[in-house]
Order: C-alpha cells, then structure tokens, then sequence
C-alpha cells in the first residue's frame, strides 16, 4: 500500500517506556517500540526520533519540587539523553542504522545537533534520534518534537503515548471522555486538550504541520499512521 507520509518526526513518549512499571526503562517495551520504528523505517519511511524523559525525571515533577525551575529542567534533557541512547542501542540490535544527536553537547556519548547532517542522515536512510529536548529549559520533548519536525520539513509530527488519541478529557482521569477522530490546531489550543502541550500546538499550527496522536502500544498502529489509515487523532490547521 502507498505511503501517505515520505518523511515524519516521531514523538515518543518517555513514560511509556516505563511499560508497567513505574520509572526507568523496561527493556520489552522499548524493543516493542524499536521494532515498530524498524518496520517503520523498512517502508522506506525516513524518521526523526524526539524521545521524552517523563520515565526519568521532569523538571515539573513533584520529585522537583522546591528545585531551581532551570536546573530541574537540565536534568530531564539529560533524562531524555539517558533515552535516546538506550533507543539507539534497541533499534541498531533491530538492524536500523541510527544516529544520536543532542541539543546539549555531550561530545563522549552523541553527536550535537546539525541540522544539515541530520537532513543528509535522513536523505540517506538513517534514523536520527534528536535528544535533550529544545536544549532550553521552560520547555518540553513536544516542543521539541514540533521544533525539529518544521525543521526537517517533516510531513507530520507523529505523537505516539500511553493514549490512542486525542480525548475531550484526560481519558485516564475521566472515563465519559470521547475521543476525537480530528481536530484542529484553533480547537486543541482553545479546549485546552492537555495531551500535547500548547507551545507544541502552536509552532505546528503556524508552520501548518499537521500532528497525530496515537497509542505506541497498539501494534501496528505506527505502520497504519504512516500509510494514512484511520488511526488515532489528526490535528490539522482546518
Ligand atoms: N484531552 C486529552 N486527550 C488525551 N490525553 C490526554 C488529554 N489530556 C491529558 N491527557 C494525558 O496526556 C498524556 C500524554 O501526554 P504527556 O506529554 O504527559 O505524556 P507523554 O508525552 O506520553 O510522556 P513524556 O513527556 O514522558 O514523553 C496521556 O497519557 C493522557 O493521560
Ligand atoms: O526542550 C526541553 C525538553 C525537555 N525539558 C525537560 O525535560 C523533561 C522531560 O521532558 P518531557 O517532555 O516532560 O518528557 C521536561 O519535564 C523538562 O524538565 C526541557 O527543559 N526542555
């Protein structure tokens, strides 16, 4: 079947490589998702990878509380290093050829972020995993997500979490949340649906970059997105 989307940027959720447990990284699942993202990339798919650190630490976390704001927020870009480097380890041992680039430098473990290389490492088939976040604190992996999928002229920035979509409520707080099939940029933002943040909604909507959200543990679900099949929730301009 045709693909409907060439080039994507892939935001992976932090907390979902808890599995079921409740910090750090379980191994099956972050090989669940690497050979998702293996498939993925066998289409012929070229992905740019951002990868969330909410299993590890966040700057907002109750685990943060009284921390300077700045500083609590260093910590998780390196969380979201800590991640980035165990994707990369899955997916090569899935056969991907993967690259690591960081918004912080880190010289010893990633390469620092290059926008023209990892366009070349894209052209060339190569995953590149874009780690520690925007490299600013006061901002998180989404923005980063819809930073670095503008530019890399990405067709979509992919959210894969815990949820299968975008709900009128936070599904897990609210059981009589419906989910919603699309959306708008302008109906997100002004609903305030806080499964992406605001800032992340904004960048894609000015750069009309339109977002999906699905669920990373549906299997498949990634390989449907990319060929245009009804999954999850399509946030476009209108
Ligand atoms: N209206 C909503 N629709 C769907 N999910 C929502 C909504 N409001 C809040 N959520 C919550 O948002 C969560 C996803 O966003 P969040 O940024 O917290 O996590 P993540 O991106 O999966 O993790 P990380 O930041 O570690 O990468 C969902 O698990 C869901 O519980
Ligand atoms: O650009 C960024 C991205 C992230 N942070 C900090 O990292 C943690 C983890 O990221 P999540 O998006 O929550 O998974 C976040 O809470 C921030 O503390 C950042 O400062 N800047």
């Amino acid at each position: 079947m045709a693909l409907r989307y060439r080039r994507i940027l892939l935001k992976l959720s932090g907390e979902a490589l808890m599995g079921e447990g409740s910090y750090g990284i379980d191994r099956v699942t972050l090989d669940g998702m690497a050979a998702q993202v293996a498939r993925t990339a066998a289409l012929g798919v070229q992905i740019g990878i951002v990868i969330g650190g909410g299993n590890i630490f966040r700057g907002v976390s109750a685990g943060a509380a009284g921390m300077d704001r700045a500083q609590a927020d260093y910590m998780g870009m390196l969380a979201t290093v800590i991640n980035a480097l165990a994707l990369q380890d899955a997916l090569r041992r899935s056969g991907v050829d993967c690259r690591v680039q960081s918004a912080l430098t880190i010289e010893q473990v990633a390469e620092p972020y290059i926008r023209g290389k990892a366009l070349r490492y894209l052209e060339e088939g190569k995953v590149v995993i874009f780690a520690a976040g925007t490299g600013n604190p006061f901002f998180t992996t989404d923005t980063a997500a819809a930073l670095r999928g503008a530019e890399m002229a990405a067709d979509i920035v992919l959210k894969a979490t815990k949820v299968d979509g975008v709900y009128s409520a936070d599904p897990k707080k609210d059981p009589h949340a419906n989910r919603y099939r699309t959306l708008t940029f302008d109906e997100a933002i002004g609903r305030n649906l806080g499964v992406m943040d605001a800032t992340a909604f904004a960048l894609c909507r000015e750069q009309k970059l339109p977002v999906c959200v699905f669920s990373i543990f549906k299997p498949g679900a990634l390989e449907r997105v990319v060929r245009g099949e009804d999954e999850g929730t399509l946030v476009t301009v209108s």
